[in-house]
């Protein structure tokens, strides 16, 4: 069994319990569900930057990153150095994340918040609404079409926005709908942990238009982000490369100056 397939395996076992602790009831009613949200593809586009900044402790293709940094500083400092909205990873397992992190992030900053996580059950959207997240992911690799679509419909209900993650062209064809709002090329491939960007490079001519173009993971130079743009890529997802340092948010700063001047 691949690592995706063992993450989906251990999610489904863990939402199921979860339910049963927190009711959906209780999620809807909860005092952040009705605030109302930021849109990450509107940042996106008006920004000369696009950097989606992750919290990201650890990894299954490099197990520990950083378990010294608290969530709170981390976003503050993220959204000091201008970034245009931050990812938080949810998942306690495989990458030491919590929905605590969400809310401990929503509480810090006023940015868009994506919930990163691996979602197969419309219960997992409402939390991300509940603990303060504006925009959702979803992975193709993990759902069908029509998961696709209703996950998606549902999260547009909430005015939530929607990310839609692809790493192949079959995954691509298999997605497009018009209640995504963006669309991420992974340029990891989330079985074999392989990263390359020309992921992001081929995939790029096949992408409608009519969605933001994000290129997610290994990007780790301004030469990188300078080649994407070209691509018409207008977001880019980085974790690894802050979250390694002492101070994510100096990391940020000092990428998204050079990025400016250059
Ligand atoms: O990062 C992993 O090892 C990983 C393994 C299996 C499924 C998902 C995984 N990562 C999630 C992500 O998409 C990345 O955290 C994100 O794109 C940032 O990537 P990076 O800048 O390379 O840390």
């Amino acid at each position: 069994m691949n690592i995706l397939d063992k993450i989906v395996l251990d999610k489904r076992k863990e939402v199921n319990l979860k339910k049963l602790i927190i009711p959906t009831t209780q999620l809807e009613t909860s005092a952040l569900f009705e605030r109302p949200t930021i849109s990450l593809a509107k940042a996106l586009q008006h920004s000369d930057t696009g950097i989606i900044a992750e919290h990201k402790r650890r990894s299954p293709s490099k197990a520990v990153i950083n378990q010294k940094l608290n969530v709170q500083d981390v976003a503050t400092g993220y959204e000091q150095a201008g970034v245009c909205g931050m990812s938080v990873l949810t998942d306690g397992k495989y990458f030491g994340g919590s929905m605590d992190d969400l809310l401990l992030a929503r509480a810090s900053v006023n940015m868009p918040l994506l919930r990163k996580e691996f979602i197969i059950d419309e219960y997992q959207i409402l939390e991300a609404k509940s603990y303060g997240a504006d925009v959702i992911l979803l992975i193709a690799a993990i759902l069908s079409r029509d998961e696709i679509k209703a996950f998606s419909e549902f999260a547009k209900n909430l005015h939530l926005n929607v990310l839609l993650e692809v790493h192949n062209e079959e995954e691509l064809h298999k997605s497009i709908m018009p209640s995504l709002d963006m669309l991420g090329v992974n340029n990891r491939n989330l079985k074999t942990f392989e990263v390359s960007l020309e992921t992001s490079k081929s995939l790029s001519t096949i992408i409608p238009d009519d969605f933001v173009k994000v290129s997610e993971s290994g990007i780790s130079s301004m030469e990188a982000i300078q080649e994407l743009k070209n691509y018409g890529y207008k977001g880019f997802l980085i974790g690894e490369n802050f979250m390694k340092t002492d101070n994510p948010g100096n990391s940020a700063q000092q990428f998204i100056k050079s990025l400016k001047g250059a």
